[in-house]
């Protein structure tokens, strides 16, 4: 008879952990080195909405980031540091770089690891000035990252604590602290719990009169674009709505997971009790083993009731002079942008991308990462795209808040996360909505070049609204 032996894993007993963490704590008194401590632990596959639902408060930190097999939460926080400052990538990059040296990482056998799988979340305004209410750059590296990985070969779930030394660190009651919450995870239920009491929403009463201020905006930028202003400009509409209870976090997500299982879903706390949730159809960049992977994502389309009128759409997008104008300005804009860094883009064949209520103009766009070239370089280049923004990019931004009566906040800014080896993924804030107890407010906005017509807009902008409001209630 054989015998499976489990492994032994010396830092899950508190006692042994209390040990490893007296040894961090007095290398770190003489010499400050290492600052934080990562330990990785394996745990079995989880869902990971069940994880959220269980531990995140309304006073804690979380960031819910999935695409594609990778899902991942964190909770709580170690570190959490703003930016403020027109420099707000490269500044982001640094403290990031700083940080990582700082990194000791080991796994549960308490053998030390050359890499560490700890991860940065970052998110970051629309607009680098002039908006009061977000952080222009946030960056949080979690207390707990809980990660999964279900690509069909090999997948993995694991809990990775990080560890702050200090000068008043006490190893033997942060050992008890540190054993009880991985419990904690490793017992969470993996079901849901659905919410008592089912949410009435109703939209805010102003709305009516947003959907005439949208279209005389429309019309106005128009005429900016006539004159020879601007080439484009995104437009965006809000829409405000109240409920009876306060939104249910974790069903929005599970919805929005449910109906856009190709999209980023995301969700990240960003004070005085507001979050920030989305499923967006599209990634900024993503740097995995110095491979870059871009895309342009503009022009867009209704879905048809019928196989019929489905294609009649999607043939009105792919045959429009006005979309594919519209799409190729982000294109050329993206091989400039990359250009500038010295990365030299490939295009994939262009596409349609479709998504339950529109589909997409889409083209993917890939390169080598050079070797010195840092992911949040690149994200500090291209955001903002004309697919969120406009061209010429600087007036295009001038122009919008002229035009929009609200703080673009987060949305259709990038959302993600970056590890210490510059991998990492950035998805477009958009489709999404800031949530604060019985209100959310949800946005979306649409292209506006020449031959663009306001009523045309509108409705896109209001099918946008619509993968969110049904998310919601
Ligand atoms: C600006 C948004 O979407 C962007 C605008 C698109 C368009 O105008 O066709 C298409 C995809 C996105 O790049 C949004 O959804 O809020």
């Amino acid at each position: 008879m054989s015998v499976i032996e489990k492994p032994f894993f010396a830092l899950e007993s508190a006692y042994q952990l209390s040990d490893f963490l007296t040894e961090c704590y007095l290398a770190f008194r003489n010499n400050r080195h290492p600052r934080l401590v990562s330990i990785k632990f394996p745990i079995a596959s989880f869902n990971p909405l069940a994880i959220l639902q269980r531990f995140h408060g309304a006073q804690h930190h979380h960031f819910y980031f999935e695409h594609a097999d990778d899902c991942f939460v964190g909770l709580g926080k170690a570190i959490q540091l703003t930016v403020e400052s027109r420099d707000r990538f490269a500044q982001t990059r640094d403290l990031i770089t700083d940080l990582s040296s700082q990194i000791l990482s080991v796994d549960a056998a308490g053998t030390v690891q050359a890499i560490t799988d700890s991860r940065f979340f970052c998110n970051f305004s629309f607009f680098a000035q002039g908006q009061t209410d977000t952080s222009q750059a946030a960056i949080l590296l979690p207390r707990w990252q809980v990660e999964q990985k279900t690509s069909s070969d090999q997948p993995a779930a694991w809990a990775i604590v990080n560890i702050v030394l200090h000068p008043d660190f006490i190893p033997e009651a942060e050992s008890q602290r540190i054993s009880q919450e991985l419990e904690n995870l490793r017992s969470a239920k993996s079901v849901l719990t659905k919410p008592v009491n089912a949410i009435t929403a109703t939209i805010a009463p102003q709305s009516t009169s947003t959907q005439v201020q949208f279209k005389q905006s429309v019309t106005n930028a128009l005429k900016s674009i006539s004159n020879g202003q601007l080439d484009k400009i995104v437009l965006a509409k809000t829409l405000d709505i109240h409920a009876s209870e306060p939104f249910d976090l974790i069903s929005s997500l599970q919805n929005l997971r449910d109906h856009y299982p190709s999209c980023y879903i995301f969700s990240a706390t960003c004070g005085a009790g507001k979050t920030f949730i989305g499923a967006s159809p599209e990634r900024l960049v993503a740097v995995q083993d110095q491979q870059l992977k871009t895309e342009a994502l503009a022009g867009s389309a209704p879905r048809g009731k019928t196989t019929q009128a489905d294609q009649k759409f999607a043939n009105q997008l792919i045959n429009s002079d006005k979309e594919a104008r519209e799409h190729q300005l982000v294109i050329d804009f993206i091989q400039q942008q990359l250009s500038k860094l010295n990365i030299c883009a490939k295009l994939d064949e262009p596409r349609l991308l479709r998504l339950p209520n529109i589909q997409h103009r889409h083209t993917p766009i890939s390169a080598a990462m050079p070797e010195n070239g840092h992911i949040l370089d690149v994200v500090g280049s291209l955001h903002p795209t004309p697919a969120v923004a406009g061209l010429p990019r600087e007036i295009a931004c001038q122009h919008i808040p002229h035009y929009e009566d609200f703080d673009r906040g987060l949305y259709a800014a990038p959302i993600g996360w970056i590890d210490t080896q510059g991998n990492g993924e950035f998805a477009v804030g958009i489709r999404s909505a800031l949530l604060k107890g019985n209100t959310a407010r949800l946005f979306a906005g649409a292209g506006i070049v020449a031959g663009s017509d306001p009523e045309k807009e509108l409705n896109e902008v209001q099918l946008k609204l619509q993968a969110l409001l049904k998310a919601l209630v």
